[in-house]
């Protein structure tokens, strides 16, 4: 469904982007995680085909996508902000979206507008920041678009209206299934409904796994600082804290049925580390090894 194949992407000079690989051939739910900065708004951009690539290629459904209608009407790129017509209403992005998009679906968009709370009269540009933010995943999850990408889709909205978005995000894939990319940082929240992840780190991909297996890695031992180091020896320790004799690790591991065994074996506590903090740490560790 996508290709990207040694793509480098640059603003004036800085590199952003450096020999980035990154394919999906099945319809997914796929969360892009990085730090601030580290390229996933360029990512999504490229793909969108609003800017080509320094060097290396991309195809999204086997077409180019810059400057490329063919590509594009198999696209949906929400981003943040999105240059929604100054005066449009929902009405208008409804329009927009039945025009630009085969695949619309008019009844899911309806819903969503109902759902959301979302004035019809009202120009969007005099929209609250989260109604803002609802109205573009009107857009992007009515689109059906075979390849839906949606950028930082929860800014601004509340609790509520964040639990809505994700119920709808299954509900629009479950109905049409198709690659939905997402960029997040609340990798907690998204997590439970994305098969894949990609990491962005330091221009490149850091990882691409199967959910499944990257939300069990990040274990936290703690305990006695002589039992913690024995069984942490030759571990990838990624974080360490102690208070009196007491010592606290994240290693870099599975949270396996050995891991536990081994725990309870030595008198340490064992508890999964959150997937956030685990990624906060995979990231930092990648800095201090290259540092
Ligand atoms: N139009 C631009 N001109 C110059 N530099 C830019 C431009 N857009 C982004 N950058 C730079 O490119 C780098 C990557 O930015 P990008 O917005 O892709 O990151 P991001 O991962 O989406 O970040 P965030 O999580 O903060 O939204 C940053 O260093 C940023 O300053």
């Amino acid at each position: 469904m996508i290709r990207v194949d040694q793509v480098s992407y640059g603003y004036h000079q800085t590199p952003v982007l450096d020999h980035v690989t990154l394919h999906e051939s099945e319809p997914v739910i796929s969360a892009i995680w990085g730090r601030n900065g580290a390229g996933k708004t360029t990512l999504m951009s490229l793909l969108a085909g609003h800017n080509r690539p320094d060097q290396g290629s991309i195809q999204v459904m086997g077409e180019d996508p810059y400057n490329n209608l063919a590509a594009q009407k198999h696209l949906c790129y929400v981003q943040e902000n999105h240059p929604l017509g100054r005066n449009w209403t929902i009405s208008d992005l409804v329009r927009f979206g039945q025009y630009f998009h085969p695949e619309w679906n008019q009844e899911l968009a309806e819903r969503l507008i109902d759902l959301f709370e979302l004035p019809s009269k009202r120009k969007i540009v005099k929209f609250s920041k989260g109604m803002k933010t609802a109205a573009q995943m009107v857009l992007g999850l009515a689109s059906h678009a075979s390849v839906t990408i949606l950028d930082e889709p929860t800014n601004g909205l509340d609790a509520e209206k964040r639990k809505f978005f994700y119920n709808a995000l299954l509900e629009s894939y479950e109905e049409h299934p198709r690659l939905i990319l997402v960029s997040t940082h609340h990798i907690e929240e998204i997590q439970p409904l994305c098969e894949s992840l990609i990491v962005l780190h330091q221009g490149g991909v850091l990882c691409h796994e199967q959910m499944e297996e990257i939300r069990e890695r990040g274990i936290l031992l703690t305990g006695l600082i002589r039992d913690v180091d024995q069984v942490t020896q030759g571990e990838n320790i990624m974080e360490s804290a102690q208070l009196g004799s007491t010592k606290k690790v994240m290693i870099d591991a599975s949270y396996s049925k050995e891991w536990r065994d081994i725990a309870q074996a030595h008198g340490l506590s064992i508890e999964k580390a959150t997937l956030q903090d685990y990624l906060v740490n995979l990231t930092r560790k990648q800095e201090v090894l290259k540092g």
